[in-house]
């Protein structure tokens, strides 16, 4: 049975519709992604899953309840894009402080220790860098041993190394049993992470797949480049079905296509007595994939 379920959410506000058509359905211990271009609906979509704001219609059920319902604030750990903690609150007062809104918190000096907190405890929230703001504010959301949690943008402003540590983190609390949801504008992210992803865009669902199977939605499009050892003809290339495009780059060709492009083009090379030097190939990405989805058609 699905943790949470959101039926076709819709929320506007004033004239502004912020989420027009949203359905989807996590299950339990997934690592569900909700990723979208700004402005997406995204954050609004987590706040109404959260009960932090109230739906214009539609239905949101989360752990067999109504979102919003009172009972479900103790079992969900919501971190929201801006924490808003006062800068001259300690990190061990703040852990203290949000201790005493849960009936049967977690012990917060091992989620402190867990977060690498422990050597901040007495550091001021305004002093302490953005990764570590950060890990405070997934430990706030954690302190209630909460079956679900919720993140918004868990890793936007931080540098590369302390991206990594936090997604080693989330796969930590997954392993814990619990579940995540997570908004990202970083595809790494949610090729790393996510089981399965909604992809959102102006306010409705455009995709909802496994992170591999969006990419295969973007086609199976692969990029050939290489240079030729002698010259060659463009046609003995752009024939084959195999190939959709043929750009020149200097020495360079550049061949976009599909199927089992590789092999089609290098048997034409080898039939013409022509070597392939500096030969690479990509395939498709989720980058591509989102530019595909949400490309605004
Ligand atoms: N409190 C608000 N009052 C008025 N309009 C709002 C409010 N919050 C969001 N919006 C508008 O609703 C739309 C969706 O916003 P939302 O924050 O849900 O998108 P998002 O996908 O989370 O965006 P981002 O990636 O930029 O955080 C946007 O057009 C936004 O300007």
């Amino acid at each position: 049975m699905p943790v949470i379920e959101v039926e076709h959410l819709a929320k506007r506000y004033g004239g502004t519709v912020a989420v027009k058509d949203v359905s989807f359905a996590v299950e339990p211990g997934e690592i569900f992604g909700i990723l979208g271009p700004n402005g997406a609906g995204k954050t609004t979509t987590v706040e109404c899953i959260s009960g932090l704001r109230t739906a214009d219609s539609g239905a949101i059920t989360v752990l067999g309840r109504p979102a919003g319902d009172p009972t479900l604030r103790a079992r969900i750990g919501v971190q929201l894009q801006e924490s808003e903690l006062q800068d001259k609150l300690t990190v061990r007062e703040a852990l203290e402080l949000y201790s005493a809104f849960y009936p049967d918190p977690a012990d917060w000096r091992r989620l402190a220790d867990d977060l690498g907190l422990t050597p901040k405890l007495k550091a001021r929230y305004g002093k302490l860098s953005g990764g570590q703001k950060q890990r405070l504010s997934i430990a706030l959301a954690l302190l209630g041993n909460p079956e679900i949690a919720i993140l918004d943008e868990l890793t936007t402003g931080l540098d590369p190394q302390a991206r990594r540590d936090t997604w080693d983190l989330i796969s930590g609390i997954r392993d814990r049993g619990v579940t995540l949801l997570l908004v990202t504008h970083f595809m790494e992210e949610a090729e790393r992470l996510c089981d399965r992803v909604a992809v959102i865009d102006k306010g409705e669902v455009v995709a909802l797949d496994t992170p591999a199977g969006l990419v295969q939605r973007a086609g199976d499009e692969q990029r050939i480049s290489f240079r030729p050892s002698t010259p060659i003809d463009d046609e003995l290339l752009t024939v084959l079905p195999e190939v959709r495009e043929l750009r020149r780059q200097g020495q360079r060709i550049e061949i976009v296509g599909n199927g089992n492009l590789l092999h089609a083009v290098v048997s034409v090379l080898a039939r013409n007595g022509i070597i392939a030097a500096e030969l690479t190939m990509e395939q498709a990405t989720l980058d591509d994939a989102f530019v595909h989805l949400t490309r605004g058609e």
